[in-house]
């Protein structure tokens, strides 16, 4: 028994060694370049593909094949995949989006490429670099982490790998050559990826699928490490890999045998699943510009000439009007448009923001104009013309393309990024499949559906409190563990024999049948895409913050796109696996996902043709070929992808919390406290003209709050109070938490200690959108606006409840005329007024503005001065974070002061 053990211990540390060096070589390459490089399984199986070449194909001796493999090709690929693709990416805002697609796109091109000059076959014959011995493999493995935390400790070049790894920017000003150090760690992250490679693929099948899968497994060791310590993903590489080895031992009887066998040859697959759900973000080191394109202010937009500000025009703008009041020209809007603040129309319908909010407009609706349906129409119409081999090919295309449009409601208009949706669709397949001997098929396909969309939470769950890479490695890792644990399973696929609905046997047939299916579904997506569902999804895909501060209701939204969306998938994989008269979970592996992902991404993720296009194009390249062309022109739009502009659904958002971090940092510690300071000379008490809604609602209130981002508290033991009909002010330096308080108030930021309460209701639990529901509105440092909405639907998302308040604010706020136009690149006043619009749309009673007047100009700085008094005179409780004190004393009639510490 002792010698099993010792046996299976050995057998582990092999595997361990090898996960190791993938897990080493994952977080330096991190840790230099901000990239989780996704294509290193490929990069892995490419290299062992070549060693195999050189030594089997064409006889050269092992030594310089393997010194050729590791030592020339594999760093100059990481050299090229630097150059080429992912260094032209580094300081874009969107980094983190397109470096994910980039390496992607990298990802299915090299299995592209290998399938194209390798075949698809697996191959028993790679060459063995090292001995068998486990003992050298590991002494390898420790001898790489050792010497990687010496260099990185004891060197120049070290020192500089951690200053880029602290600020990437600073370390640039302070002269290091921040390219040097990411060509070094993309070598460094190829050299170890062709190690694995060569060192797995003697034990393992070599194909262009398998191997790569694997090591994206092993990436598990990585993010378990938090992509940071070399020594714990040593550690965990070795325990799971001796664990995953010690579980052979076990063969219980029964219903857990297939279990323990599953868990014991997939360890690793399980181990990714639990560390991306332990993980709720993997922090980007060195993120150049945390600010999305879109919230980025434009140059100025010169005002016209003013009238000079007067402290009460006669005009002021009124507030919408109260439930009950009537809508009119002599409702509260008309005074507010006859004398509005100059600086508004000084600024209205600039040329800028007409060409670039073309081109920011949501893809669908401005690229595919009418004869496009109709185009797309006819072609999936023409097959119904073809015969033989071409007709049998064509029935995957209609139900590929309802994959695909699971992609689009999910990753086009709700900006969720799934790697996850080949899981859906294989047990969508699976169930039809299963349930075909004892349903009609019409009715086990339906049955299918409606069983697999629920489970599209097991992804919509993850989705609540994940975004981008932690996202996109959660969806992967459910989907690698549906694959491994159910399609995989000999008991589940055993004796499947799937067929066509009755009157549906012959190909023409069934696909007229997908095909009414594909119009039924692209029509429900197209459907889904527009009104008050479509509104919310996009305004959470541009701006998940601003969408909760809307009102919408952004978790439930979130989980009924990937329920939406899982359906989708399982309709479209029971359809192809009838089709084909047979399961294939090959066809549904994560693999899949990864390529039919990029495919949408780089075709129009929120466009309903975009998913026709790419299934048409995924099958066409492969059809009659040995596989291989679909991903390889894939993956070369995808990494091409990455150095274009991205689908809004992909961009990089705020981190949660906001928080401009770089910025605050500079500026040193802070005193989290809060205390009334000064009260300027001209405060004036005002009687409500009118209360917003009813008086129970109450006025907001803090007390003894104390916040924090993880171990370090920001504010302590905060109390303040925001009364009606008052405007308060919130002054403070840099990283006082200024921002922060507003979070905790709107609810985006959950306190550590302490109460928010709206009259004597506690609502520190309570979910932003719930909030704003209560009448506690507001606004954001960088404005928050939904880029791909128009200025109209930037509006009338907060006013689902009751459109006319979202016309009463567009007139309030003189965007009438702009009602039609993109949000997306409007001038940083319209934007300021577009988002105030947005906010009072909801109808509030307490309003929070985080630096209103940045990036104004005088006269727009007293056009809004002159608005945010009358909301206060109108019975508005407002609270308003402002730095210039001239302002502050002009504008507030209390003021509090968060100080920093000394
Ligand atoms: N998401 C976050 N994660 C970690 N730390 C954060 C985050 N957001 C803010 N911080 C830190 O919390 C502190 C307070 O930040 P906050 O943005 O609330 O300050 P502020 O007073 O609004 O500053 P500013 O005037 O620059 O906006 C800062 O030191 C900042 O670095």
């Amino acid at each position: 028994m002792a010698s099993l053990t010792y046996d299976l211990t050995l057998a582990g540390l092999a595997v361990g060694s090898a996960a190791a060096l993938t897990g080493i070589g994952l977080i330096v390459t991190y840790r230099a370049t901000g990239v989780l490089n996704l294509a290193h399984g490929a990069v892995a199986m490419i290299c062992a593909y070549l060693l195999r070449q050189l030594t089997v194909e064409w006889g050269w001796p092992l030594a310089p094949a393997a010194a050729f493999t590791l030592l020339v090709f594999a760093p100059a690929l990481g050299l090229v995949l630097d150059r080429a693709v992912f260094r032209p990416l580094a300081g874009h805002a969107e980094h983190m989006a397109s470096a994910l697609v980039a390496s992607l796109g990298v990802f299915v091109l090299l299995v592209g490429a290998a399938s194209l000059l390798w075949g698809t076959g697996a191959r028993a014959d790679a060459p063995e670099l090292l001995p068998a011995d486990p003992w050298i493999q590991l002494s390898t493995a420790v001898a790489l982490a050792l010497a990687v935390s010496a260099v990185t400790r004891w060197t120049r070049f070290g020192r500089e790998l951690r200053a880029v790894v602290d600020d990437r920017g600073l370390a640039v000003l302070s002269g290091i050559d921040a390219g040097r150090v990411s060509a070094a760690g993309w070598a460094f992250g190829t050299v170890t990826a062709g190690l694995t490679g060569v060192l797995l693929a003697p034990h393992l099948r070599l194909d262009p699928y398998g191997l790569p899968l694997l090591v994206m497994e092993v990436m598990a060791v990585a993010v378990a490490a938090r992509m940071r310590s070399l020594p714990v993903a040593v550690g965990a590489a070795l325990l799971v890999a001796v664990a995953q080895s010690q579980l052979a031992r076990f063969h219980p009887e029964g219903w857990a045998q297939p279990l323990v066998q599953a868990v014991g040859s997939n360890l690793f697959a399980v181990a990714l699943l639990a560390a991306a759900l332990a993980l709720p973000a993997v922090r980007t080191p060195a993120t150049p510009d945390p600010v999305p394109p879109h919230t980025r202010a434009p140059p100025p937009v010169p005002a016209t000439p003013t009238p000079p500000a007067t402290p009460r025009p006669p005009g002021v703008p009124r507030v919408p009007a109260a439930p009950g009041e009537t809508d009119g020209p002599a409702g509260p809007a008309a005074p507010g448009t006859a004398h509005a603040p100059s600086a508004f129309r000084a600024s209205r319908a600039p040329t800028a923001f007409r060409t670039s909010g073309a081109s920011g407009a949501s893809g669908a609706s401005g690229v595919h104009a009418v004869p496009l349906p109709l185009v797309a129409a006819i072609l999936f119409l023409l097959p119904l013309g073809f015969a033989g081999s071409d007709l049998h090919t064509s029935v995957q295309v209609p139900a590929l393309a309802v994959i695909l449009l699971s992609l689009v409601v999910v990753t086009g208009r709700g900006g969720q990024i799934s790697l996850g949706q080949a899981a859906y669709a294989g047990l969508g397949a699976l169930l039809t499949a299963q349930l075909s001997p004892h349903l009609p098929n019409l009715l086990a396909l339906a049955a299918a559906v409606l069983v697999v969309a629920p489970l599209g939470l097991l992804t919509g769950w993850p989705a609540i409190r994940r975004q981008g890479l932690a996202l996109a490695l959660t969806t992967l890792a459910i989907s690698l563990t549906v694959s491994r644990f159910v399609l995989e399973q000999p008991y589940a696929v055993e004796g499947l024999v799937p067929d066509r609905p009755s009157g549906f046997d012959d190909d023409r047939a069934y696909y007229a049948l997908e095909l009414l299916l594909l119009a039924a579904a692209a029509l429900s997506v197209w459907a889904l895409r527009r009104g008050r569902y479509g509104r919310a999804l996009a305004a959470i895909r541009d701006h998940e913050q601003g969408a909760a501060a809307a009102g919408v209701r952004v978790p439930a939204l979130k989980l009924g796109a990937f329920v939406t969306g899982a359906a989708l998938a399982a309709l479209g994989g029971g359809l192809l696996t009838m089709g084909a008269r047979a399961f294939d979970p090959g066809a549904f592996d994560p693999v899949r996902g990864l390529l039919w992902f990029a495919a949408i991404v780089v075709l129009g993720s929120d466009s309903v043709l975009g998913a026709l296009l790419a299934a048409a194009l995924l099958v066409g390249l492969d059809a009659g070929t040995q596989g291989g062309w679909a991903a390889a022109v894939i993956g070369v739009l995808a990494v091409a992808r990455g150095r274009l502009p991205l689908p809004r659904a992909l961009l990089a958002r705020r981190p949660p919390t906001g928080g401009r971090v770089s910025r605050a940092r500079a500026e040193g510690a802070v005193r989290p406290r809060a205390e009334k300071a000064v009260r300027p000379p001209l405060a004036r008490r005002r009687t409500p003209a009118r209360q917003h809604g009813p008086e129970d609602r109450g006025t907001l209130h803090v007390v003894g709050l104390t916040a924090a981002y993880g171990r370090r508290t920001v504010l302590e033991e905060v109390a303040l109070d925001i009364p009606r009909a008052r405007i308060t002010a919130l002054t403070g330096p840099n990283g006082a938490g200024k921002s922060t308080l507003f979070h905790c108030l709107a609810g985006t930021h959950r306190p550590v200690a302490g109460r928010v309460m709206l009259g004597d209701r506690d609502i520190t639990r309570m979910p932003a959108h719930a909030r704003t529901h209560l009448g506690i509105a507001r606004t954001f440092q960088q404005p928050a606006v939904f880029p791909s909405l128009t200025v109209e639907d930037n509006v009338r998302v907060a006013a689902e409840h009751d459109p006319r308040q979202a016309v009463r604010a567009l007139r309030l706020f003189e965007l009438t005329d702009l009602a039609g136009a993109p949000a997306a690149g409007l001038p940083t006043a319209a934007l300021r007024r577009l988002e105030l619009a947005r906010a009072l749309a909801t109808d509030p009673h307490t309003l929070l503005l985080d630096e209103p007047t940045a990036g104004l100009d005088p006269a727009e700085t007293a056009a809004l001065v002159r608005v945010l008094k009358a909301l206060a005179a109108d019975g508005m409780a407002l609270l308003v974070i402002e730095h210039d004190r001239e302002l502050v004393a002009e504008l507030a009639d209390s003021v509090h002061t968060l100080e920093a510490r000394p």
